[in-house]
């Protein structure tokens, strides 16, 4: 894949970015954010530390960064009022110890969870993935793509997948109101994105010290880059990297765990 990506566009050279390109081997960190309270999923313990298979939802995330033979620090974002009880579940759940893991405490939206936990990894790590502790069942080979992508040249990697349904632009109404139809995008010039999202740590870094969003913040990083005028570009994602949001994904997480356990690919 080296050279098919795009140069970094004329509106990004207002930045404190460079346009070299990655070295041929940059160390690749991995951020989760999972200071989330995962208020879909229902009530209870923070969404992160909710069982799944017996297991906190994070302790199967941080296993499938550090599964991936490019990534060599995990930052684990904590609940601010967590990060000792997080910092003992990673200790006691029998993570291999080949690799660091840091934890640190996380803020009140995602975006500055991830800005949190991109300012705990340092200088030298040239890549870095974003994961969503939502997203427990990630296969290492989608986390390989995305950190090879990166490696290769792209400074915005996300893995995605066509969609299965048919999308409405609507004018958003009161819920349970009809609400007006604007438009029905192409469906095949639509993705849906998922973690880990991959990048050149001084994109992430500038687009976190630049883009600033209202009310729950951003809720994609690859959006904030693309907000830069930098190049991002999709890889394929995979059906178990779904994000764990309402309380049936925690039915289709259970039974996929419950199959790879079965087939001892897990
Ligand atoms: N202040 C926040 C909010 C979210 N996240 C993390 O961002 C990821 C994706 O967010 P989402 O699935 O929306 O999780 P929650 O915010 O926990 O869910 P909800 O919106 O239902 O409360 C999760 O791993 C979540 O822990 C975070 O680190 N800090
Ligand atoms: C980053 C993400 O998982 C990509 O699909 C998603 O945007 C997170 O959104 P959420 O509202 O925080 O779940």
């Amino acid at each position: 894949m080296p050279g098919t990506f795009e140069a970094i566009p004329n509106s990004a050279k207002d930045t404190n970015l460079t346009t070299s390109p990655t070295p041929a081997t940059p160390a690749v960190a991995a951020v989760i954010p999972a200071a989330g309270r995962g208020v879909r999923l229902g009530p209870g313990a923070p969404k992160a530390l909710r069982a799944l298979g017996g297991v906190p939802i994070l302790v199967h995330a941080v296993r499938a960064l550090i599964q991936a033979r490019a990534v060599s620090l995990v930052v684990v974002v904590a609940p601010a009022d967590g990060v000792a009880e997080v910092r003992a579940l990673l200790d006691s759940n029998g993570l291999p110890e080949s690799k660091e893991i840091t934890v640190v405490a996380g803020g009140d939206s995602r975006q500055e969870s991830v800005r949190l936990g991109l300012a705990a990894v340092p200088d030298d790590f040239g890549v870095v993935l974003v994961h969503d502790a939502a997203r427990p069942l990630v296969p290492v080979e989608t986390v390989d793509a995305v950190a090879a992508a990166v490696r290769a040249g792209a400074p915005a990697v996300v893995p995605a997948l066509p969609l299965a349904d048919t999308v409405k632009e609507v004018v958003p109404g009161a819920a349970g109101d009809p609400e007006p139809v604007v438009a029905t995008p192409e469906r095949a010039r639509l993705r849906a994105v998922q973690t880990p999202q991959g990048f050149r740590r001084d994109v992430l870094a500038e687009a976190h010290r630049t883009i600033t969003a209202e009310g729950e913040g951003a809720t994609d990083d690859a959006g904030m880059v693309e907000q830069l005028g930098l190049p991002v570009v999709v890889v394929p994602g995979h059906e178990e990297a779904f994000k764990v949001t309402r309380p049936l994904d925690l039915v289709l997480a259970e039974a996929v765990l419950a199959r790879r356990r079965a087939a001892d690919v897990y």
